[in-house]
């Protein structure tokens, strides 16, 4: 995100486009950041003083997601449970359709509000950034059947070294792990030598440790069913660098797989990500 920031006399708020996307970026007391419209992805969060929060790969393919910050994956995780065809992690972090509702200002923080409707569904993300940040996504739909709902916020951490971090707080948790197709189980914290996609059955405040830069986040997963951590190891991520995926880790709130969701009519789903420095 170098270089969005640079002009001075700003606007606190404004709008932009880089490589064919709309972006808003907020340049509060407290913090920077940067929203895409495409998908309501928070692509940037950087505390006053602080390193930023988030990765995000230097180049956006067109007509594709945006590989970086906080994709939306939505109404279905991974790929579709029947549809082939479909794209993977639903049309959320595709759809260009999302609405600004509000964002209000305070000395505290920014809190914004996006909308998107599709078909019978409408999808909230509310979002609240200061000396932390705190994202919640609201499912409703007006389907007089109950409808079925998997979804994520597939956060990419920033991080020194994706082999010279640690994970804690998944001490004793069961999963699954879907490099092996296996259950598994955790011990201890986790570390991550060549490439890691495991499902826990679990949430909680989980801490990225991060030695060389000598900070610690706290990753809060609880308000879904699971705590997802992804990262591609040495296989090769479409149009970014060996060098780029080195510094990011996966760490996801999800309800997904056998956590999925069926909302009656009236019912909604929600799932909240919040992330702070650990003390
Ligand atoms: O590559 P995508 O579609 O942005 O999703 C990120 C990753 O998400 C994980 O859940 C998938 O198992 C990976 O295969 C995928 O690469």
């Amino acid at each position: 995100m170098a270089g969005l920031f640079a002009e001075p006399g700003q606007a606190r708020q404004r709008w932009t486009v880089r490589q064919g996307r709309e972006l808003l970026l907020l340049e509060h007391r407290l913090f920077q950041a940067a929203f895409s419209r495409q998908g309501a992805q928070l692509l940037h969060f950087q505390p006053r003083g602080q390193r930023p929060w988030l990765w995000c790969a230097g180049h956006w393919p067109q007509g594709a997601a945006i590989r970086g910050g906080v994709p939306i994956c939505w109404p279905w995780f991974g790929r579709h449970p029947s549809e082939s065809g479909w794209p993977s992690h639903g049309w959320a972090r595709l759809s260009e359709e999302w609405q600004l509702l509000a964002c209000d200002w305070g000395e505290q923080g920014v809190q914004l509000l996006w909308q998107l409707e599709l078909c019978d569904w409408t999808l909230h993300l509310e979002a609240e950034l200061g000396e932390t940040l705190a994202l919640r996504l609201v499912t409703r739909h007006q389907d007089s059947e109950p409808c079925q709902l998997s979804h994520a916020l597939h956060a990419y951490w920033r991080i020194s070294d994706v082999s010279r971090v640690a994970l804690l707080g998944l001490d004793g948790a069961s999963g699954h792990d879907l490099l092996t197709r296996a259950d598994c189980r955790q011990e201890g914290e986790l570390r991550i030598e060549d490439g890691c996609h495991r499902i826990f059955r679990h949430t909680g405040v989980l801490q990225l440790q991060d030695l060389p830069w000598q900070r610690r986040l706290a990753i809060d997963t609880r308000g879904g069913a699971n705590s997802v951590v992804w990262h591609p190891g040495s296989r090769p991520l479409t149009e970014v660098g060996w060098n780029e995926s080195l510094g990011f880790l996966c760490v996801e709130a999800a309800s997904c797989g056998p956590d999925s969701l069926c909302l009656a009519p009236g019912e909604e789903g929600v799932l909240t990500l919040r992330a702070s420095l650990a003390r």
